[in-house]
């Protein structure tokens, strides 16, 4: 059997909810991820130092009592009330490790999200300053703008602004989905740059849509056409530093996306290394997927890398089409059918 041994992963974009839900997502991303960067899209928003530690501890508190202790990495959630003081003090703790831009209204819980870009540049001269990384959901949110051109005119009205007047702002485009950001990510500055999902990597928007409407698909931003889907997986497996990995696993309960108003998010935790993978071997790139999953993210960030290892062995399994969320069930991507790398 085919086996391939890794320096252990590190999951640089992950959403582990709150509440009773931790059960199940801490304890599937705890499975093999060193260190996940933790989404603080919670209602209400982790703020500042004080909301992410308490977080901190709720998850830490949800970790299986058994096996490997995963480290949380908090982030702030930008606010237009965020105080460039908020920064300081979050930089300075062992807690906090980037503060992060939604877009009022952009994606799952934004709406406390940041509704003028512009004034929020003081708080981003202190990040820049403090060296604390702006992660980015970048989309426009304007409803009259294409929901398959929002990230592009992201870069182009707001990114490319940022990046030039913080120079030395470490910035990472989360979740990428086009050839446009992985083409700025590329250009940018090594100060610049860009998570990937294992789902972006593996779909475009035609499984999604064709032949039926897949609503365990949909996410934000959303899958793109087959071209920008190739052009993230020539830049996923380029052996470029500034593309790593960051599953954006997202769990929704079953009934909130199967439903005539579904949420936007794929649940990958419970398989992603698995997933990712499959993506580079599809790619005939499997020599790549250690640097990307464990070397890159950390280098960015700053901090030392994983120094042991995980076996992945090449064998097919029939994904559960269903898991539990708490007191929900929850339909992870793939449910119920064949994924082809296992964890030994
Ligand atoms: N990616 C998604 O589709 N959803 C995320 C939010 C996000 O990362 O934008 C979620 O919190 O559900
Ligand atoms: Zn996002
Ligand atoms: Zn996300």
């Amino acid at each position: 059997m085919q086996t391939l041994e890794i320096t252990r992963p590190d999951d640089w974009h992950i959403h582990l909810r709150d509440g009773e839900v931790l059960n199940h997502t801490v304890a599937d991303a705890s499975r093999y991820f060193g260190r996940v960067i933790v989404m603080p899209n919670l209602t209400p928003p982790v703020r500042n130092l004080a909301e992410a530690r308490a977080y901190r501890q709720r998850i830490e508190q949800a970790l299986p009592a058994s096996g490997h202790k995963l480290q949380p990495l908090m982030v702030l959630y930008l606010t237009d009330n965020t105080q460039p003081e908020d920064i300081a003090a979050a930089a300075a703790s062992d807690v906090v490790y980037a503060a992060k831009l939604y877009p009022a209204g952009a994606t799952t819980n934004s709406d406390s999200g940041v509704t003028r870009i512009e004034k929020l540049y003081p708080v981003l001269e202190s990040m820049e300053k403090h060296g604390l990384p702006l992660l980015v959901h970048g989309e426009v949110t304007d409803a009259e703008i294409d929901i398959f051109d929002r990230e592009a005119r992201f870069i182009d009205r707001y990114l490319r602004n940022i990046c030039l007047q913080f120079p030395a702002l470490k910035v990472v485009l989360e979740h990428i989905t086009t050839a446009d950001a992985a083409q700025f990510v590329s250009e940018s500055a090594e100060n610049v740059a860009a998570t990937i999902t294992a789902h972006h990597l593996l779909y475009n928007r035609n499984h999604m849509l064709a032949g039926g409407i897949r609503p365990h698909y949909y996410c934000l931003p959303i899958l793109k056409r087959n071209t920008h889907q190739q052009a993230l997986i020539a830049a996923a497996t380029s052996a470029s530093p500034k593309f790593f990995l960051g599953t954006d696993s997202a769990p929704h309960a079953r009934h909130r996306k199967e439903t005539s108003c579904g949420c936007a998010g794929c649940y990958t935790a419970y398989a992603a290394i698995e997933l990712y993978a499959e993506a580079f071997e599809t790619a005939g790139k499997l020599d790549k997927l250690e640097a990307f999953a464990s070397f890159y993210g950390p280098d960015f960030y700053g901090l030392p890398r994983n120094t042991d290892t995980i076996i992945l062995q090449k064998n097919s399994w029939t994904a559960p089409e269903q898991l539990p969320l708490g007191g929900d069930t929850i339909y992870p991507l793939r449910g119920g059918e064949q994924l082809h790398w296992q964890i030994a």
